[in-house]
């Protein structure tokens, strides 16, 4: 039995009249309960629109399971979620989720691997994992080269899915996630499993995304600091399901609340507009002092 929320559950309403319903994100007090276990407990979080959020944590934290609300795949079991300004469980979320991008894993391991990378970036636009479904006009197809083009991977355009690298697969499912335009992007581990050069041009792509004004909110999820893109603004450490520190990147990434979100002492260094982690070991020298 699957916990995701099918398409078009719960009754269809057109907006919603609650205040700060025009944040991107708003979670209130909020809690997902599974098994006797809590995922995630007591989450207040608001992203804006102009904010550009990662979500850091180790293992089992729940980084996930926040991003799958934030996504509109799963609802709390206590709180209040608002995606887009609309409430969950208030909304239709077959076309809630036509806002959002979301960049994940789960979503590369049901993409046909005989699928074009093109069409895997055009076919998004029609919420399908599959050209045969729909055809695709020019402007779409126009668009899409130009997102593979922005990731670097515009030569890849007719290799078929299932013969890419996985740092080639993360790239289409980030061109994928943006074809739609959408109004949230959600990223779930960009950069894990790449190696080292292929995590330093995404992050720098990413980057490159940040800065963009036009580009929209933003949350990435990872488990290392060293993935930070320049240009993100915010930072939630999560533990154990609950927040640990969330705020301004530059108020909340500390050696103590990095120390307190994994559980062992770790020192945080900073070296122009990237970050650096390690086990504490007392006799650290700072680079950049
Ligand atoms: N359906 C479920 N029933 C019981 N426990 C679950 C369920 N789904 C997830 N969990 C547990 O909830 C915790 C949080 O999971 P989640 O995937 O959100 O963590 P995460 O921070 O993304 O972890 P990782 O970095 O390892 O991917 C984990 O301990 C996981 O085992």
């Amino acid at each position: 039995m699957t916990d995701q929320i099918q398409p078009g559950s719960g009754p269809e309403t057109h907006g919603d009249l609650d205040d700060l319903d025009d944040l991107v994100l708003h979670l209130a007090d909020v809690g997902v309960r599974r098994g006797g276990n809590d995922l995630l407990r007591g989450v207040d979080w608001q992203v804006e629109l102009d904010e550009r959020w990662v979500v850091l944590g180790g293992n089992g934290a729940g980084k996930t399971t926040l991003l799958r609300l934030a996504g509109a795949e799963l609802h709390p079991t206590a709180g209040v979620v608002h995606v887009l300004g609309e409430r969950m469980g208030r909304v239709n979320v077959f076309e809630l989720r036509t806002r959002v991008g979301f960049a994940t894993a789960a979503i590369g391991g049901r993409i046909p691997p005989d699928e074009t990378v093109l069409d895997v970036v055009v076919s998004a636009g029609y919420a399908v994992l599959g050209r045969w479904r729909e055809e695709y006009d020019q402007l779409d197809t126009g668009r899409a080269g130009g997102l593979l083009k922005s990731m670097g991977i515009a030569h890849l355009a007719e290799r078929t899915f299932g013969t890419l690298s996985e740092g080639e697969r993360k790239r289409t499912l980030i061109a994928r996630a943006l074809m739609t335009d959408p109004e949230l992007l959600l990223l779930d581990e960009p950069a894990a499993g790449l190696d080292l050069g292929g995590r330093e041009d995404l992050v720098g792509r990413l980057s490159e995304l940040a800065m963009d004004p036009d580009a929209p909110a933003t949350v990435l999820v990872t488990h290392h600091v060293e993935e930070i893109p320049p240009g993100f603004t915010h930072l939630l450490l999560l533990a154990r399901g609950e927040v640990v520190a969330q705020g301004l990147i530059d108020d909340v990434l500390t050696s103590e609340n990095l120390s307190a979100a994994f559980g062992q002492p770790l020192e945080l260094e900073r070296s122009g507009d990237r970050y650096f982690a390690r086990r504490s070991t007392g006799h650290t020298v700072r680079t950049d002092e």
